[in-house]
């Protein structure tokens, strides 16, 4: 079998297209900021790519970019600043931070209702409780949008996950659950990794190691989610080894091109409805 190509790029334009009308027929701009503390390579690609999709869009979009040596409690005064913008109804902290500034201290303190990352605990918990949310996990949502747009049916699939972090494999895990699938979580000490892939009629691997799931670990027809976002030689890589993967895979997602143009879309998306729900008199749930 050689698998189809799912076009993650084409797929997230379609997306952004969509909010681009609704945002045409609001009178307000949504507002997004994204604070950037240091100056990592990668982060600086995404930071600006999320900047420009707020730009086609129509969002209003503001990014701080703060030092390498930035502390704490000057990063945590910014974000209670714009927790308390009106101009702003999404607030996001680029990931990784500097190792002075602890991460949990900082999802903690941006305001759930603009929290579009969705890595907020009341957010995840509404998530995790399947009560309904304003936002999704980015990432995951992505995921799942790539999935379905192959026509495949998810509810009753053997779902495997490899990684099991905060941002990527444990959201991904559950909302593959709330899709009815019956989900594995594989991680580092999994005691036959090749074993649990083999049974999976969907894959999704976010372990962030370069070429780890090959041809031989693929039931023949999977749906193969990469996630992955490594750079070899200054070459981005997924964590599929694309070419074995392929041959035996029905659809494979490919990096660049596949989740990391729906993080953003999906992002935009949490954008819209956080602006939304701040806007509603009465409150969601
Ligand atoms: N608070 C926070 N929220 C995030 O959502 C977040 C984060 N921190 N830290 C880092 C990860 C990673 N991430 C990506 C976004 C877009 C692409 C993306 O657009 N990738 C392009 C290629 C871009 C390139 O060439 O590097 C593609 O796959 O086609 C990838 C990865 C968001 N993250």
């Amino acid at each position: 079998m050689t698998a189809q190509i799912i076009d993650g790029k084409k797929i997230a334009q379609n997306i952004r297209e969509k909010i681009k009308t609704e945002v045409a027929k609001l009178a307000v701009k949504p507002g997004l900021a994204v604070i950037l503390v240091g100056a990592d390579p990668a982060s600086q690609v995404y930071v600006n790519s999320k900047e420009k999709a707020c730009q086609e869009i129509g969002f209003y979009s503001e990014v701080h970019r703060l030092p390498e040596t930035t502390g704490e409690a000057e990063l945590l005064a910014l974000i209670q600043k714009l927790n308390v913008d009106p101009k702003i109804h999404g607030v996001l902290v680029q990931l990784p931070l500097p190792q002075q500034i602890n991460e949990d201290k900082i999802i903690l303190a941006v305001e759930p209702a603009k929290d579009v990352d969705c890595f907020h605990p009341v957010n995840t918990g509404v998530l995790f409780s399947g009560m309904s949310s304003v936002v999704l996990p980015c990432t995951p949502a992505g995921c799942i949008e790539l999935i379905k747009s192959t026509g495949i049916s998810l509810s009753g699939k053997k779902a495997v996950v490899i990684g099991r972090s905060n941002i990527v494999g444990k959201p991904a895990a559950m909302l593959l659950l709330q899709n009815n699938c019956t989900v594995t979580l594989c991680h580092s000490r999994t005691a036959d990794l090749a074993a649990e892939v083999r049974q999976a009629d969907i894959v999704v691997a976010a372990v962030g190691k370069p070429g780890i799931i090959t041809g031989d670990m693929i039931k023949p027809g999977a749906v193969v989610i990469d996630v992955g976002t490594n750079r070899v030689n200054g070459k981005l890589t997924g964590d599929v080894d694309f070419v074995s993967v392929s041959a035996a895979a029905g659809f494979i997602t490919p990096v660049p091109g596949g989740v990391g143009p729906m993080t953003i879309a999906m992002l935009m998306q949490n954008t819209l409805n956080a602006y939304l729900a701040q806007n509603r008199s009465s409150p969601s749930v």
